[in-house]
C-alpha cells in the first residue's frame, strides 16, 4: 500500500469489503454480501492491501521457499483458494482468456514495489509490497529469487490491471462466460471440489471437469483443504506474486464484476447432509474459544424466510403466549443450560430465540438482533428512506423532558444555610415567589427539595413556619394519608415537627417531582403581554380536553381520597401540581387535617365541599382568571361561548349546593339526585373513556419510545465490552513488564493474537476515513457494523492494520466469538484476583 493511502475507507452501503480495481479481490478474497459502490475505485491501492495478510516470518520463509516451483501452487493458503473457488464461477475447457492467464496474476500486482524496492520498480505505479515480506525474501537466496521473479513479473501485473480495466469497461454480458477457467494441475484438481457444485448446484461439466464432484470424496484427500477463518496460516502476497506461475489467480482476475456480486448458492444437500462441505459447516471446530456454552450462533443459512414459512417454527410462534412466557423461560434454562456466575453482560441463554422455540426443527437462530425492527404505534408513517438519525433515539422532547428533571433533581445551594433536618440533607428551597401567602394553611410555607440519607431518594418537604403542635392527635391524622396511593396524589410519606430551622416548624414530608409547577404558574401567571408585529399573541385559552383531562383527574383522586374517608380540603391551583403534560396532581392533602385539627367540619360537608372546589377549579382555569367563581354568571357565559354544553352542565352540577336535582349527564332528569364523587364519576363517564383512551396511546408511544431505547442501551452493552477489551495496557505484550519472566495472558493480547481483530474492528468501525483522508463520522455505518456484530453475522469486512501493511479478512461472527470469549477471559482474570 503506498503511503497516504487511506487506511480505513468509509465501507460501501451494506458495509462490505471494497472490490474496487481488482477484480482480484472481488475473486480471491471472500465475495462481499452486496455490490460495491464505484467510489471504492478512487482508491487504487484498496486493492494492494488486500493482497497482503498477517504473516509471521516464520511462515513466510515457508511460502518463500515453496514459491519457487510451479507446482506450488497449493502453498497459497488452501483455505482461501477454496473460497476463491466457490464464489467464482468457472467454465472448464471454455475459457478465450486461458492463453493470457498466465501473465495474470493479481497477487504480483499486489505484492510488487515493496518499501525497498528500487525507483525503477516505482516507475511502475504497482502497490507495495508489505515491508516485513520483503525483507524477508531478502533474507534467505531462495526469497532473493522469489524477489527477482517478483520484480520480473512486476510489468505483468500491470498488464494484468489493464486487462482488468477492459474487463470492467466492457460490455455487460453473461458473467459465467468472461470466467477463467484454466486446467488446473492433476494434483490441484484432485483436491479441489468443484465450485460450479458449490455455486449452482451442479456442473455442467461433471463428464469432462477434473475438479472434484462427490463432495465425500473431498475429504479422503490427503491435502484435505483448511478452512479458512483468523486462525488460517497467512497469505502472503510477495511471494504468490513472484510466482508468475500462479494461474488460480490469473483466472479470478478474468471473472466479471457480476459474478463477484452473485448470491451465494446453498445446494438443498447441504443444509441438511452433515458430512457436506456447506457454508456452515466450513466454519472452523475450534476457533476462538469453543467452551462459550452461551453464545448462541447466527446462522445465516437459516434465514428470516425459512424461518417463517417453517410450520413447525410458526406454530411453536403462534401457540407462544408472552404472559406466560418467564414461567416457559425459566424451566427451559434450569433444564437446558447450566447456570453459572452472574453476569450482568453475558447474553441471556433463557432469552434467545433457540430457547422460546427450542422444539422447532431447524429453528435455531437467534433473532435477527442488527435489524430496528418497528414496535409498538408508528405515529409518523414515514417511509423507510424518510427517517432520519432521530429515528433510532428517543424523541427529542421526551429526551429534553427527563434530562431536565435530572437536571433539576441534581440541583444543589452552594452557601446554603438550611440546615439538614432528621434524615433529610442537602435542602434546596423550590419556593421561589418573593410573597409568601398565608391565607391558605395560617403559616408561612416553603417547599424544600431534599435527600434521604436514609433510601438516598429525594424527597419533597413542605415546611410550615411556627407552628405549634397543641394536640398529638393532629399530627397523628397524617398517617392516614400515608395509604392513598393514587396517581392524581402527591404520595405523603410522614409528618413531624422541628426546631432545627430555629422556630417548631411542621414539616410534611411528599413525594418529589422534579421539574413541576402549580396549576397557578401554569395558568394564572403574569406574563408581559407580547406581540408580533402588531398581532397579539395567541390566546391563554385552554382547550377543553385538557380541563377534561383534569376533571377525570382530580375525580379520580376525590374517588380515592373519598373511598378512605377523607376529604383533599384544598383543590386550588397553586397547590396542584403538573408533574408532565396534562398530568397533575393534588399537592397539598392532610395538611389542612393537621394544622385544623380541632376546627374540623363533618367529612360529608368537606367531601362535598371538595366538589365544589373542583368546579370552582375548573371554572377560574377555563376564564384564566383566579377569581372567576367570584362573578359566577359572567364566567358562565363565557363558557357558553366557549366551550362546549356538556362541560358548561359538569361545572354547574360541580357549582351547585348540595341537593342537586340532576345529574351532571342527565340534567333532563328529574328528582333529586345525592351529590357525591360516585355519582360524578358516573356522570362524567363517557369523557373518562375518552381520556383513558388517550392515555392509552400516550402509553404506547412511550413503550414504542422505550422499545427504541431498549436498541441503543444493547449497542451500549457492547461497546462497553469492546471498551473492556481493547488496548488493556497490562495485557498488551508491546509493553513489555519489567522482571517478568512468566508467559502472561499478554501473548493473547498481542498484536498478532486473536483480541487484534477487534483492536483492528475498533478501527474500522470509528476510525474511518474517506478517500481524502477526511474523517467519517457516519452515524448508520457505526449502527450497522454493531448491530451486525452483535448479530454474528456471516458477513466478511476487510480490516487494516494501523501500519497499513496487513489486510484481514474477518466475519462478524468471528468477530462476535472473540470478542465474547476476550470479555470471560477478562472476567474470570477479574474473579482470579479476587480471590
Ligand atoms: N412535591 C413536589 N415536588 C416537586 N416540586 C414541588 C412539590 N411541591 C411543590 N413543588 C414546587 O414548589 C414550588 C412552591 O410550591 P407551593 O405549593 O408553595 O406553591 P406556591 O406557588 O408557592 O403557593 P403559595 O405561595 O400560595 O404557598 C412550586 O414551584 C411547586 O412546583
Amino acid at each position: 500500500m503506498l503511503p497516504g493511502t487511506p487506511r480505513h475507507h468509509a465501507p460501501p452501503p451494506s458495509s462490505t469489503p471494497p472490490p474496487t480495481k481488482a477484480a482480484t479481490a472481488a475473486a480471491d478474497l471472500p465475495r462481499p454480501s452486496s455490490p460495491s459502490p464505484p467510489a471504492h475505485r478512487q482508491q487504487p491501492h484498496a486493492s494492494a492491501s488486500t493482497g497482503s495478510d498477517t504473516t509471521t516470518s516464520a511462515e513466510l520463509s515457508e511460502l518463500t521457499s515453496s514459491s519457487s516451483s510451479r507446482d506450488s501452487i497449493p502453498t497459497l493458503d488452501p483455505a482461501a483458494e477454496l473460497r476463491r473457488r466457490e464464489t467464482t464461477p468457472q467454465k472448464p475447457g471454455k475459457n478465450p482468456r486461458r492463453a493470457k492467464t498466465h501473465k495474470t496474476n493479481k497477487w504480483t500486482s499486489n505484492g510488487a514495489g515493496s518499501s525497498d524496492s528500487t525507483g525503477s520498480e516505482r516507475k511502475t505505479s504497482v502497490p507495495q509490497v508489505p515491508r516485513h515480506t520483503a525483507q524477508s525474501a531478502a533474507s534467505s537466496p531462495q526469497s532473493a529469487r522469489s524477489l527477482q521473479r517478483q520484480q520480473s513479473h512486476t510489468h505483468a501485473a500491470v498488464q494484468q490491471g489493464r486487462a482488468m480495466a477492459t474487463t470492467y469497461g466492457g460490455p455487460a454480458g453473461d458473467s459465467r462466460r468472461g470466467v477463467a477457467s484454466p486446467r488446473p494441475k492433476g494434483r490441484e484438481a484432485k483436491n479441489t471440489f468443484c465450485r460450479n457444485v458449490t455455486i449452482y448446484g451442479h456442473c455442467r461439466y461433471e463428464n469432462t471437469c477434473p475438479y472434484i464432484h462427490d463432495s465425500t470424496k473431498l475429504g479422503q484427500n490427503e491435502n484435505k483443504m483448511k478452512r479458512f477463518n483468523v486462525d488460517s496460516p497467512s497469505f502472503t502476497p510477495l511471494q504468490a506474486s513472484t510466482n508468475g506461475a500462479l494461474t488460480p489467480s490469473s483466472r479470478s482476475a478474468a471473472i466479471s464484476p457480476k459474478a463477484a456480486n452473485a448470491a451465494i448458492f446453498t445446494p438443498k444437500s447441504q443444509r441438511s447432509a452433515a458430512s457436506t462441505p456447506s457454508l456452515q459447516t466450513k466454519e472452523p471446530a475450534v476457533e476462538w474459544h469453543p467452551q462459550q456454552q452461551d453464545f448462541t450462533e447466527f446462522v445465516p443459512g437459516q434465514t428470516f424466510d425459512n424461518q417463517m414459512v417453517d410450520p413447525n417454527a410458526q406454530a411453536q410462534a403462534l401457540s407462544y403466549d408472552p404472559f406466560t412466557a418467564s414461567s416457559a423461560i425459566s424451566a427451559i434454562t434450569s433444564s437446558g443450560h447450566q447456570t453459572g456466575a452472574i453476569n450482568p453482560y453475558a447474553q441471556d441463554p433463557s432469552l434467545s430465540g433457540a430457547s422460546y422455540f427450542q422444539n422447532a426443527g431447524g429453528f435455531q437462530s437467534s433473532p435477527a438482533y442488527h435489524l430496528y425492527w418497528p414496535v409498538g404505534p408508528q405515529p409518523t408513517g414515514l417511509l423507510a428512506y424518510q427517517r432520519t438519525a432521530h429515528d433510532f433515539f428517543i424523541p427529542d422532547s421526551v429526551r429534553e423532558d427527563l434530562q431536565k428533571k435530572a437536571e433539576i433533581s441534581r440541583q444543589v445551594a452552594s452557601n446554603s444555610s438550611i440546615p439538614p433536618i432528621e434524615q433529610f440533607h442537602s435542602l434546596f428551597c423550590l419556593d421561589t415567589s418573593p410573597q409568601k401567602n398565608q391565607s391558605i394553611f395560617g403559616y408561612t410555607n416553603w417547599v424544600y427539595k431534599a435527600v434521604s440519607s436514609k433510601d438516598g431518594n429525594m424527597y419533597a418537604l413542605r415546611r410550615l413556619e411556627n407552628f405549634r403542635l397543641t394536640n398529638e392527635t393532629a399530627i397523628r391524622s397524617a398517617q392516614a394519608w400515608k395509604r392513598i396511593l393514587n396517581g392524581s396524589v402527591v404520595t405523603i410519606h410522614e409528618a413531624f415537627t422541628t426546631r432545627a430551622f430555629g422556630d417548631s416548624s411542621l414539616i410534611i414530608v411528599t413525594d418529589y417531582h422534579p421539574n413541576s409547577k402549580t396549576l397557578a404558574e401554569e395558568h394564572f401567571k403574569q406574563v408581559p403581554m407580547q406581540r408580533y408585529h402588531g398581532r397579539q399573541a395567541a390566546s391563554s385559552h385552554v382547550p377543553e380536553q385538557v380541563l377534561w383531562g383534569y376533571l377525570v383527574q382530580i375525580a379520580s383522586a376525590l374517588k380515592a381520597i373519598h373511598g378512605s374517608g377523607l376529604a383533599a380540603r384544598l383543590i386550588t391551583p397553586s397547590k396542584i401540581i403538573l408533574t408532565s403534560k396534562n398530568r397533575i396532581r393534588l399537592n397539598a392533602c392532610g395538611i389542612l387535617d393537621v394544622v385544623q385539627h380541632e376546627t374540623a367540619r363533618p367529612l360529608p360537608e368537606m367531601q362535598a365541599d371538595d366538589l365544589l372546589q373542583l368546579g370552582r377549579l375548573i371554572l377560574c382555569i377555563a376564564n384564566g382568571n383566579l377569581s372567576a367563581h367570584l362573578n359566577m354568571q359572567k364566567s358562565m357565559d363565557y363558557i357558553t361561548r366557549s366551550y362546549t354544553a356538556r362541560l358548561k352542565e359538569c361545572i354547574q352540577w360541580l357549582v351547585s349546593p348540595q341537593a342537586s336535582t340532576s345529574a351532571p349527564s342527565s340534567p333532563t332528569t328529574p328528582g333529586t339526585v345525592h351529590k357525591d364523587i360516585d355519582t360524578f364519576l358516573g356522570g362524567i363517564a363517557d369523557q373518562m373513556a375518552t381520556v383513558f383512551d388517550s392515555e392509552l396511546h400516550a402509553q404506547d408511544t412511550l413503550t414504542n419510545t422505550l422499545a427504541r431505547e431498549l436498541e441503543s442501551s444493547r449497542i451500549a452493552r457492547l461497546l462497553i465490552k469492546l471498551n473492556f477489551v481493547n488496548e488493556r495496557p497490562e495485557l498488551d505484550a508491546s509493553q513489555h513488564v519489567p522482571g517478568s519472566t512468566a508467559p502472561t495472558a499478554s501473548s493473547l493480547w498481542a498484536e498478532t493474537g486473536d483480541r487484534y481483530y477487534l483492536k483492528l474492528f475498533r478501527d474500522y468501525v470509528f476510525h474511518q476515513v474517506d478517500a481524502n483522508g477526511h474523517p467519517v463520522t457516519n452515524l448508520a455505518h457505526v449502527l450497522d457494523c454493531l448491530n451486525k456484530l452483535d448479530a454474528g453475522t456471516e458477513e466478511k469486512i476487510m480490516l487494516v492494520s494501523r501500519d497499513e501493511q496487513n489486510v484481514l479478512i474477518v466475519s462478524y461472527r468471528e468477530l462476535k466469538r472473540g470478542l465474547e470469549s476476550s470479555f470471560q477471559d477478562l472476567i474470570r482474570a477479574g474473579r482470579q484476583s479476587g480471590k
